[in-house]
């Protein structure tokens, strides 16, 4: 005689188990069926509030949205219908993906990042701030750190340069700074730009004492010197004949330069690299422009004797 079965879960009147991906899930995310349209917009990925978020679903420290958590998952509107779409959704189109299935990245993440590295960079640049006024640790070398921010200025560049243009007799010289010059221009309007759009604040231990300085330059992000230091150190290394000892000092002028900003507490530590950064990129710019006899007969006119 064979034995009874025992009766299925069915007759026992619970649910049927669920198939095998599901069964495979860890026990502690135990689930049943989304009953109704309130239940399947819980267990979709569309907009939902974390968590940890407060009052209008923003997050703590950042800006965002319910509706502007990412999902991996998701698919954009534009192949609402994919194969994969449909093997996902076991070939109903549209169907919610389980919660669990969605990878929600918030954007203020990179908010919080950029706020610390924001902090580690005040913190970090006041304490390298050590020429900052005469009382500081090294304020004795203030004024040697200010020799070197005139070395780095504007002015006596612009004006050394179009000097030299005018005493030049030679067009490959006048070819060669009549380029220094625009660069320079271009490196004053560039940073002045920058700083009209950041309006990054100068570190609260700066002394403003510079040496002839127009209206954007009190804001710091990017530092002015930073960019000419790079600017006129790339532009040199290419354009002048020098021997190796000389290259080298053009480079530690620059990076010397650049360091005296944040030394004198003029700059953060992000206003000089990201100045050095424009300024290695426009002097791409500047190669890219390059003004010659050919391409502008007009300006070398000008200055041929
Ligand atoms: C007035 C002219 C022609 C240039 C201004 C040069 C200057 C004062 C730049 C500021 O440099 P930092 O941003 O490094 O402090």
């Amino acid at each position: 005689m064979a034995a009874a079965e025992p009766p299925s879960p069915r007759a026992r009147g619970r649910p049927p188990p669920p198939p095998a991906r599901r069964a495979s899930r860890p026990r502690t995310a135990p689930r049943t069926a989304p009953q109704g349209e309130g239940a399947r917009r819980r267990a979709s990925c569309g907009p939902r509030r974390p968590p940890y978020a407060g009052r209008g679903g923003t997050a703590r420290g950042g800006g965002a949205r319910p509706g502007s958590f990412l999902s991996l998952s998701q698919r954009g509107p534009a192949a609402p219908d994919s194969p994969s779409r449909r093997k996902e959704s076991g070939g109903t189109a549209a169907a919610p993906l389980p919660e669990e299935d969605c990878m929600k990245l918030n954007p203020s993440f990179v908010g919080i990042a950029l706020s610390s590295l924001l902090a580690i960079d005040l913190w970090a640049s006041k304490r390298l701030g050590v020429c900052a006024g005469e009382g500081s640790a090294w304020g004795s070398a203030r004024p040697l750190m200010k020799v070197i921010e005139v070395s780095g200025h504007g002015i006596p560049w612009v004006l050394g340069t179009f000097y030299g243009l005018c005493q030049s007799d030679s067009s490959a010289a006048r070819e060669v700074l009549l380029n220094l010059l625009f660069a320079l221009l271009l490196d004053i309007v560039m940073v002045a730009v920058v700083k009209g759009i950041v309006k990054r604040p100068r570190p609260t231990h700066n002394k403003m004492d510079m040496f002839v300085t127009i209206s954007v330059d009190k804001y710091s992000f990017p530092s002015g010197h930073a960019t000419r230091a790079a600017l006129v150190c790339r532009f040199v290394l290419r354009h002048l004949v020098l021997a190796v000892p000389l290259r080298v000092l053009v480079v530690l002028w620059a990076l010397i330069v650049s360091i005296s900003r944040v030394m004198l507490g003029r700059h953060n530590m992000t206003d000089v690299l990201f100045g050095l950064l424009l300024g290695y990129a426009l002097y791409g710019v500047v190669e890219h422009c390059w003004l010659s006899p050919a391409t502008t007969p007009a300006l070398f006119a000008l200055w041929s004797h």
